[in-house]
């Protein structure tokens, strides 16, 4: 692939966040197009980076981009998902890591690659995987999930307030023949909601094909039973820097984050927090850190974006 054309979001902080030593192991869970792959390994030396993707064509494209640090031996990559990290990392003997890193969401040349089936602005099959190999697509959530499970989904993962009346549209248009491309399925969405909701705010299809893409690929439980591991298997000292692009997943990384650097519930009456009650995890950062004006400017993509940072203590 001569071109991949993603825009790395909070490049920088995301990578200075993780506070890399020269000689240390980091994980970068989603390659993408590298960006945030290529800065950590400037920075390592005698270090080891594993770099992850579910999507083949990230793969791909990087054994050329980073090809330099294939050749020095100091870059490996795991076309998996990362819901696997640990069992992955344990196959190639790696136990603790001193780094890891998310960049959540579709790159662009998933959004932008027309047959991805992705984008509500191109017509196209309805896809929607980020791992081609997947089993689960668009159109089988689109087509033979119930009605019931359409509303949910629509209601949980897209935010969406028509979640009814959309689901009723998409089960009267199926019912007389598949829903097959992206396109006709940006037209039923209209149906079901009001004209006058679809003259502000976004595009009309919006929630919907986020609920749809979060469903095709797990997004939500992936995300949350990787970073369980990765808070296992990250070493005294280590970082994990998360950047999220919608409120959902916003809201479970802060959450986990925070289960893991507050006192739990304590008895009553207790003078001082016994040490084995203590956390062992911190927050770099209180709040989290947004892109710039000036990042904002140049990148659309990093209108979401939120960078959130835990470092395992003791
Ligand atoms: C926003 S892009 C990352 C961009 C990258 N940081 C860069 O600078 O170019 C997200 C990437 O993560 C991958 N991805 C998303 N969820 C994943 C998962 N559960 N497991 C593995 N890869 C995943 C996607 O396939 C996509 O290539």
């Amino acid at each position: 692939m001569a071109e991949f054309n993603h825009q790395t979001v909070l490049l920088n902080e995301a990578v200075s966040g993780l506070d890399i030593k020269p000689d240390g192991i980091y994980v970068d869970c989603t390659l993408g197009g590298g960006g945030h792959s290529g800065k950590i390994l400037e920075a390592l030396d005698s270090g080891h980076l594993y770099a992850f993707d579910q999507d083949q064509t990230a793969i791909d494209y990087n054994q050329t981009n980073l090809k330099e640090y294939v050749d020095k031996g100091t870059l490996t990559f795991v076309k998996a998902n990362f819901r696997e990290i640990k069992a992955r990392l344990a196959d190639l003997g790696v136990e603790h890591v001193d780094g890891i890193l998310y960049d959540l969401g579709v790159s662009s040349p998933q959004f932008d690659v027309a047959d991805r089936g992705f984008s509500y602005q191109h017509d196209a099959p309805l896809d929607m995987r980020m791992d081609q190999s997947a089993k689960l697509d668009a159109w089988q959530v689109v087509n033979n999930w119930s009605y019931q499970d359409l509303i949910r989904i629509l209601f949980r993962y897209g935010e969406e307030k028509f979640a009814k009346s959309i689901a009723r549209a998409i089960e009267r248009h199926r019912s007389n023949k598949p829903i097959d491309t992206t396109g006709e399925l940006v037209e039923i969405i209209k149906e079901g909601i009001p004209a006058a909701a679809r003259r502000h705010g976004g595009h009309p299809a919006k929630k919907t094909f986020q609920a749809i893409r979060i469903s095709v690929n797990d997004e939500l439980g992936a995300l949350e039973d990787s970073i369980e591991q990765a808070l296992e298997i990250i070493a005294v000292k280590g970082r994990i820097s998360v950047i999220t692009f919608q409120s959902l997943e916003d809201r479970l990384v802060k959450t986990m984050f925070k289960e893991k650097t507050e006192v739990g519930e304590l008895p009553a009456g207790l003078p001082v927090i016994p040490q084995e009650m203590q956390p062992h995890f911190k927050l770099i950062n209180r709040k989290p850190i947004v892109p710039s004006d000036e990042e904002l400017e140049v990148n659309h993509r990093a209108h979401s974006a939120k960078l959130r940072i835990i470092e395992k203590e003791s």
